[in-house]
Formats: C-alpha cells, structure tokens, sequence
C-alpha cells in the first residue's frame, strides 16, 4: 500500500475522473468520492435538474461547497474525482492546491467527444455541437488545470487499467522524489 495524501483528479468532460479515481482508490486502499454524486446526494437531484432550476450559477454554488467540505475533511485516505469545471472558480483552485496532490487527466477534445458521446447527462453538451463546445472550454480551461496539478497524464489511446496505472506510478515516483529532497 502506498502511503500518500488525498488525491484529486482534474480535467475536462470525458478524461476519466471517476473511472481512474475509482480504479485507483482501490489500489492504494483509499475511499472513493466523485464530487458530482456528493453534489447530487446532497441536493436530493440529478445534475441535469439542478441546471435546470438552479442554471449554471447555482450548480457552481453548490460545487464549492461540496469541494470545500470533502477536501477538508478527509485527511490523507480519500481519492475525489471532481467535474470538469471545478477550476473555474479561484476558490476552487486554492482549496485543490491547499488540500491534495492534485493530478491532471489530459485528454484531446476528440478523445472527450468521443467519451462523452454516449450520454445526455452533462447539460453543457446538450448543444447542436458538442465538438465546438468541448474544444472553447478546453481553451480555457487546460491552463487552468494544468495551475492547480503537481502531475499531468496523458490519457488518449490508453486503456482505463493502463491510465490508473500510469497515475499510480506517478504518485509514487512524485512522492519518493518529496521524501528524497525534504
Ligand atoms: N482511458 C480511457 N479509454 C477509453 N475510455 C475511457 C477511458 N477513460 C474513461 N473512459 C470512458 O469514457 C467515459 C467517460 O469517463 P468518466 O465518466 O470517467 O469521465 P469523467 O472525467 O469523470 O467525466 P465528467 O467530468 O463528465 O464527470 C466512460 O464511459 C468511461 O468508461
Ligand atoms: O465540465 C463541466 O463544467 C461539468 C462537468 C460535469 O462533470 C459536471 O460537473 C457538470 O455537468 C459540469
Ligand atoms: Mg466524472
């Protein structure tokens, strides 16, 4: 077992946040989160609804709290996989760098049409082009994920296994390297 602080995972719709996340909690015996099912457990709704009534604003309200109450709450044995648009807030970001080793999922913008192609559930992409939806949010966004990750993988044309890990030994080389030059 390997012993690290929390995990979380960042990157656009389609990386694999919550099939590493879950892969990769099971590896190092951590428990498991995925932020969009504390959001939707905490509001007793789906996230198409909160949209719905709340719009975006209301689910972004939402998300920082659930992220604020996660990250500081569990202390060394959790792995959370967040939504895509967790780093558009600055609050966001300064929790994700205060309270884990915060690894980017990079994936190309066809690899995450491709990924998300086959369901309804993120509102954002309900759009007659999903494509040019994913690649302006990418051009915002890789910067900012890539401001808050200590790691960044890469994951196109990889296996799910073989993505996890790719992340564990990652973690693993990061954190001897730590203990190394501390
Ligand atoms: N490396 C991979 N190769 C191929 N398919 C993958 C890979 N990783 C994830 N997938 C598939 O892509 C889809 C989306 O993955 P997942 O839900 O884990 O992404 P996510 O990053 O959590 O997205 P979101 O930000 O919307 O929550 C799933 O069907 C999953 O099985
Ligand atoms: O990229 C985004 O902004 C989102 C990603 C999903 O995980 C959900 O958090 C929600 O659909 C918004
Ligand atoms: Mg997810």
């Amino acid at each position: 077992m390997i012993k690290a602080p929390n995990i979380i995972l960042v990157g656009p719709m389609g990386a694999g946040k919550t099939t590493i996340g879950r892969l990769i909690s099971q590896s190092m015996d951590k428990d498991f989160y995925d932020l969009d099912k504390v959001i939707e457990d905490n509001a007793g709704a789906d996230i198409p609804w909160i949209f719905e009534r709340e719009g975006e604003d209301g689910f972004r309200k939402r998300e920082t709290q659930a992220l604020a109450s996660v990250a500081q709450s569990d202390k060394g044995d959790s792995v959370l996989a967040t939504g895509g648009g967790i780093v558009m807030r600055e609050e966001n970001r300064d929790i994700l760098r205060e309270n884990a080793l915060v690894v980017y999922l990079y994936a190309s913008v066809a690899q995450q049409l491709y990924r998300t192609s086959k369901s309804t559930h993120r509102p954002l992409l309900q759009t007659g082009d999903p494509k040019a939806t994913l690649k302006k949010l990418f051009e915002v966004r890789d910067p900012l994920y890539r401001e808050v990750a200590t790691l960044v993988i890469e994951t196109d044309s990889r296996h799910p296994r073989s993505v996890a890990n790719k992340v564990l030994d990652a973690i693993k080389r990061h954190l001897k390297e730590e203990t190394t030059t501390s």
